[in-house]
């Protein structure tokens, strides 16, 4: 086979197969490849989560039940994410997940599900292990625990929906901080063994913990660390726009992208790129966030809300 190299267009040379091996008998093999679009329309949420980080966790030593290291390393990776891909309208993250959210009139990627999840995890994984020195100074990374996130994208109909997943993904921090931060108490404090407090804490109810940090220990769990009991939540903070910038009856952002015009999809990105990311600690269940940033539902920058 006689080799011919394009130096044109290309600083390291390319192989270029001769004119009658181009379009050939191989070619057919790329109809094996699927296409994956996810449904227009609907909102996108990526979710990743670290593969094995009850050992990672073990291993590099972190605090128990919270480590606050961990947690603003998560959230720093997140807003790299968020600032990487405008398109983002929210993130909300706890523990080893994160969740990345995509609204309805995306086009990135013409929506395909593999590369929008393979590029949020690995944009996620890099910034996580380039950040982690900056978090971790005196606990190097070393193989074999080497951080690494799973994903999935998932597409909700309706922004309701897209909210009670959100919430879904909050109550579960909750309910898994009440549990962990009254387990390690009673451990690290109390001095029972894991055994004796997981067998005390079978079936107990959200009051009988309270109940148990209160009486046995002196802790009202009101007090702890709201990153703790309600998690992270990232979403841009737009400078005050004029009202008569913003958008006018119909919101730009509710056509979908694939039909606005190219000078109002450009507005929009810079206007997105340009935003601050936001970490919160917050309520995220009842209306009153969502009320107070209508844009991030609308994915119209608009005006902050007067207080
Ligand atoms: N000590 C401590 N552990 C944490 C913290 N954040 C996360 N973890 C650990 O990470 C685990 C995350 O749970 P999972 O995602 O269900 O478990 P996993 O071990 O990552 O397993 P896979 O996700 O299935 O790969 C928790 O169970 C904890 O053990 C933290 O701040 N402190
Ligand atoms: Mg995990
Ligand atoms: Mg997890």
């Amino acid at each position: 086979m006689s080799r011919r190299w394009d130096k044109s267009t290309h600083s390291t040379p390319l192989l270029i197969p001769p004119p009658d091996m181009a379009n050939s008998k191989f070619e057919y093999v790329k109809d094996f490849e699927q296409s994956d679009p996810l449904l227009p329309s609907t909102w996108i949420v990526v979710r990743i989560d670290g593969r094995g980080f009850h050992k990672l966790s073990d291993h590099y030593a972190f605090q128990k039940p919270n480590d606050r290291r961990a947690l603003d390393l998560m959230n720093a990776a997140a807003v790299e994410v968020m600032k990487d891909l405008p398109d983002l309208c929210i993130a909300y993250g706890v523990s080893d997940e994160y969740s990345f959210v995509f609204p309805p009139t995306c086009q990135l990627f013409e929506r395909r599900n593999a590369k929008l999840v393979t590029t949020i995890v690995s944009t996620f994984t890099a910034y996580y292990i380039y950040l982690w020195p900056t978090y971790f100074p005196s606990t190097p990374l070393a193989p074999p625990y080497l951080p690494s996130f799973d994903g999935r994208a998932v597409i909700y109909p309706n922004t309701r929906i897209l909210r009670d997943y959100m919430s879904w993904r909050q109550v579960d921090c909750h309910i898994n901080n009440l549990y962990n931060t009254t387990f390690w108490t009673m451990v690290l404090q109390g001095g029972m063994t894991n055994t004796d407090a997981e067998q005390e804490l079978k079936g107990t109810v959200s009051s009988d913990k309270n109940e148990i940090l209160f009486k046995r220990f002196g802790i009202n769990y009101n007090n702890e660390g709201e990153i703790y009991k309600k998690g992270s939540v990232l979403y841009r903070q737009y400078e005050l726009v004029e009202p008569k910038a913003t958008p006018s009856t119909e919101d730009e952002a509710s056509v979908p992208e694939a039909k606005q015009s190219r000078s109002q999809q450009d507005k929009l990105k810079k206007l997105r790129r340009k935003a601050q990311v936001v970490v919160d600690h917050v309520d995220i269940i009842k209306d009153n966030f969502w009320a107070r940033r209508p844009w991030i539902l609308s994915g119209t920058p608009g005006k902050l809300p007067q207080n």
